[in-house]
């Protein structure tokens, strides 16, 4: 993550799915008594995607997601999964769409491979349990009971039960909350694999660098209204026109005089961060730079051009990190 914050605010960008639209959200609108949990809410995702929503907590991406999934009655605004209404229509809804909630618990004692079992006993055309546990590499785990699995096992479980009515369209909230490094990694790969073989992914995290590495677009939800849609890479990219790089200068006998760099025409800003110096500035600046120091024998440790990042983008829009809980 860098701590660099684009130049300018960015804007909200509207983006619309490739493919044929499996889920629609046009101006849904919960309350919670007096809590506005979703204000006015609306996207679509298109078959074969992987669409993350992002947003600060309490911001109403599980009252989204949960109305998607008809768990939850909107107030007003409509919900289309496969041109079916989850409110009207719940059985044949159940049958396209598996959700994976925020902390799934089973009763302790019971086994994986019966969980799946029983879970796929609910549905009409339910996957394999067999093919699951391989793909979700629990082959091990089968007959172990749920209060003896790992944190990651668990969560591998809740994928399992989330796809186990062999969906066209998973839900997935807080994948990999609680995970450790590795465990992330193994995720991110398995919910690629689970896209490849079809299915469309509704995922909600607070993980800027899993929604990067994962998601084909990103909707960012904040006091339940969409304040911003688009790829990762155009949402970063908001906003930052320019070009940064950090270097280390070794240490000549005599100080660098500042105004070697403030007088090239592409650079637009230089600032120490730490043992570094920043410099940002236009299309050419890093060349314009090296040569500059060059004319004066002067070789550059370290250059390391900072790309935008979701993060940068997430803290100017919603004015916090991803995992900060606002006061
Ligand atoms: N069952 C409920 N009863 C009352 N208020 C609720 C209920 N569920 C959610 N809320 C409130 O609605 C708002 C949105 O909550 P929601 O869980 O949808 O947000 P979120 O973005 O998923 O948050 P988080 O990232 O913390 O999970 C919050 O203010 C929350 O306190």
């Amino acid at each position: 993550m860098t701590t660099s914050t684009p130049a300018s605010m960015p804007t909200v960008t509207s983006s619309s799915p490739a493919t044929e639209t499996v889920v629609e959200v046009r101006g849904l609108h919960k309350t919670y008594g007096a809590t506005v949990a979703v204000a006015d809410v609306s996207f679509a995702v298109g078959r074969g995607e992987i669409v993350g929503i992002l947003g600060p907590n309490g911001a109403g991406k599980t009252t989204t997601v949960e109305s998607i999934a008809g768990l939850r009655t909107a107030d007003s605004g409509t919900v289309s999964v496969l041109g079916l209404d989850p409110q009207h229509d719940p059985a044949p809804v159940r049958e396209v769409l598996g959700v994976q909630l925020q902390e799934s618990r089973l009763p302790a004692k019971l086994r994986v491979a019966e969980a799946l079992r029983l879970y796929a006993s609910f549905y009409a055309h339910p996957k394999e349990p067999d093919e699951l546990i391989a793909l979700l590499g629990l082959a091990d785990k089968r007959d172990t009971a749920y209060e003896n699995l790992s944190g990651g096992q668990k969560q591998r479980l809740s994928i399992a039960l989330a796809l186990v009515g062999n969906p066209q369209i998973a839900i997935l909230d807080e994948l990999t909350t609680g995970l450790d490094p590795q465990a992330r990694r193994e995720t991110w790969d398995l919910i690629e694999a689970v896209r490849d073989s079809g299915v469309t992914i509704l995922l909600v995290t607070h993980f800027m660098d899993e929604a990067q590495r994962l998601c084909d677009r990103v909707i960012i939800i904040d006091d339940g209204e969409v304040i911003a849609e688009g790829t990762p890479t155009e949402l970063a990219g908001q906003g930052r026109t320019g070009v940064t790089f950090r270097m280390r200068l070794p240490q000549p006998p005599q100080p660098l005089d500042v105004t070697l760099l403030s007088d090239i025409p592409s650079v637009v800003s230089t600032r120490e961060v730490g043992t570094a110096l920043e410099i940002t500035g236009g299309p050419t600046v890093l060349p314009d730079v090296i040569i500059a120091l060059h004319s004066r024998g002067i070789v550059p440790d370290e250059v390391q051009t900072i790309s935008p990042s979701l993060e940068d983008a997430f803290v100017a829009l919603v004015g916090h990190s991803s995992q900060e809980i606002p006061a």
